[in-house]
């Protein structure tokens, strides 16, 4: 039978509560956006499939709680994230403040070598805008990171981020998926068979797929 996937690892969305995170997620996985905010409590997942260089790539995305009270639970997750999204919302400038704080986070939990994106989410809202997009082009310059805006609402730049983190994390691992095209099993980033449990919070979580 035909394998189907070669590679899967792990990306992770972090930012403040209400950027957008579990919305992009939606609409990246299931081409969904619902307009209500639930906040995720800890973390949540979904899995996806795609094909970037000739390589099927199972990428697990993890979807964190923005709320303070829960970072103790998401930092924990941190350590085994290939990849990592840094969202902001461009209509409020205190989300993108925060972005040095997340970043920081990511500096001391996350592994050395972690891939990273940042996003100003809800592109769509222009009339609410408070960060301009050359701000958020400045901040990933300083940390000499991809920037795209995107909108969960108007699917503005979603697959492509995703897409390109995606890439970016291959890019990385390019050694260890040297032999991917002889290897017998396909290699596993993420240690997957621990990781199809449900998250802690995820089997609580309100809104694991429909938003
Ligand atoms: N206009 C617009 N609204 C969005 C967009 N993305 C998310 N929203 C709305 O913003 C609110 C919060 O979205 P969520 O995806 O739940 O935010 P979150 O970052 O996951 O929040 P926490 O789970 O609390 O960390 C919801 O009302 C969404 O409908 C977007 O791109 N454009």
């Amino acid at each position: 039978m035909a394998k189907q996937y070669d590679v899967l690892f792990r990306l992770l969305l972090l930012g403040d509560s209400g950027v957008g995170k579990t919305c992009m997620l939606c609409r990246f996985t299931d081409n969904e956006f619902h307009p209500a905010h639930i906040s995720t409590i800890g973390v949540d997942f979904k899995m996806k499939t795609i094909e970037v260089d000739g390589i099927k790539v199972r990428i697990q995305i993890w979807d964190t709680a923005g709320q303070e009270r829960y970072q103790t639970i998401t930092k924990q997750y941190y350590r085994r994230a290939q990849g990592i999204f840094l969202v902001y919302d461009i209509g409020s400038e205190r989300s993108y403040q925060h972005i040095v704080k997340w970043a920081s986070d990511v500096d001391e939990y996350a592994p050395d070598g972690v891939q990273k994106i940042l996003i100003g989410n809800k592109a769509d809202e222009e009339h609410k805008r408070q960060v301009a997009k050359e701000q958020g082009l400045q901040l990933a310059r300083e940390y000499g990171m991809d920037f795209y805006e995107t909108s969960a609402c108007s699917n503005l730049n979603i697959k492509e981020s995703f897409t390109r983190l995606t890439e970016l994390v291959l890019q990385a691992h390019r050694k260890e998926l040297a032999g991917l095209r002889a290897a017998a099993a396909p290699p596993d980033l993420a240690r997957l068979e621990e990781d199809e449990q449900q998250p802690p919070g995820g089997q609580d979580s309100p809104k694991s797929c429909w938003c």
